[in-house]
């Protein structure tokens, strides 16, 4: 039987391109949770590396903020390991998690600090934790402007507007320049240019400072831009597990080609598109015009793959992924 094992395995060969297992940030094996009778996670296998950005895809209640909440250890699960910077969440200590930043779904209201108040104080936790390599907390000025927030810093939190509130649950998640930051959708509510500018967040978190990034989100295009890796949760498991340029190329998803020859319009969906398009110029040569490709999206991909699960085909949905993987 196919399994998220097999898709570990997977991961794993990647990983290894990219640098050494050791230095992975998390380890997930065999992760189980149920709340009472009903079983949201059935045997999840993940790893990431250290600096690696991962989005966790799935549809709604499919589990990923209990993922989320599991390694954050403000969940116990009901069974597996999970390791996160080396540690087990259920364990982790005061000073494991000043290595951690959270951006939870939820707001927590602190209405009548002002933003540069409550960032100090906030940073202030994070003091005793400074490294040379990693200065905590972050400069307060420093982080305002990263987020964007100069115009509200003395302003207080019960004044901000939803975007400006999302901005700062962002600032306060990196205020202890963590080594692992936990995103829940950390962009609902943003307008297009926080969006960007919050992009540009992850990308120098991630590049500069080698942090470890999982991310949830519902905006495919997000995922694509912002995560080296995608992992899809559905039914319980992982069902796939790739680059989005992997998971396009891996599923099942025929790519599109469109052409025309002598003023006729033509599209065809062919699952080899150069073996397509190598016969279409030995039938037409020169005549054929307007030549498109369309390869799956990772939209294309994620809707193939959770559809297969609510029809009941997760396993058959694994097992295509990993054939064409080969
Ligand atoms: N404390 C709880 N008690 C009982 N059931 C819960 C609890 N928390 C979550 N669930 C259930 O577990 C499932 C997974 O929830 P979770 O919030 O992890 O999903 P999600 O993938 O993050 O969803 P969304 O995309 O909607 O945020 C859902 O069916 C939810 O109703």
């Amino acid at each position: 039987m196919a399994g998220a094992g097999d898709l570990q395995e997977l991961g794993q060969a990647e990983g290894a391109l990219g640098g050494a297992l050791g230095e992975r940030a998390i380890d997930v094996r065999g992760l189980r949770m149920r709340y009472g009778s009903k079983c949201v996670l059935n045997g999840v296998d993940f790893g990431v590396r250290r600096g690696e950005v991962l989005a966790l895809l799935g549809p709604n209640g499919a589990g990923k903020t209990t993922i989320i909440e599991i390694m954050e250890g403000f969940r116990t699960c009901s069974a597996g390991e999970v390791s996160v910077l080396g540690v087990d969440p259920a364990r982790g200590d005061e000073r494991w998690r000043a290595r951690l930043g959270i951006v939870l779904q939820s707001w927590r209201d602190h209405g009548k600090w002002k933003v540069r108040e409550l960032l100090a104080q906030l940073g202030d936790f994070y003091r005793p934790y400074s490294t040379a390599e990693r200065p905590r907390p972050r400069n307060v000025d420093e982080l305002i402007a990263m987020v964007g927030l100069e115009q509200q810093a003395d302003q207080r939190i019960a004044s901000l507007s939803g975007g400006q509130r999302r901005r700062l649950d962002v600032a306060i998640g990196i205020v202890g320049r963590p080594e692992v930051l936990f995103l829940d959708e950390p962009t609902v509510g943003f307008d297009p240019k926080a969006r960007r500018d919050f992009h540009d967040v992850v990308h120098r978190l991630s590049d500069l400072e080698d942090t470890t990034i999982l991310l949830t989100t519902h905006d495919l295009d997000e995922a694509e831009k912002l995560s080296d890796r995608i992992l899809i949760l559905a039914g319980g498991r992982i069902v796939a597990d790739g680059s989005a340029d992997q998971l396009a190329r891996e599923t099942e998803g025929k790519a599109e080609v469109r052409w025309s020859v002598g003023g006729e319009h033509y599209v065809h969906a062919a699952p080899d598109a150069g073996v397509f398009v190598h016969e279409l110029f030995k039938q037409h040569g020169d005549r054929v015009r307007d030549l498109e490709v369309r390869r799956a999206s990772l939209e294309d991909t994620y809707m193939a793959m959770v559809r297969q699960h609510e029809a009941g085909r997760s396993e058959e949905a694994i097992a295509a992924f990993r054939e064409a993987g080969k």
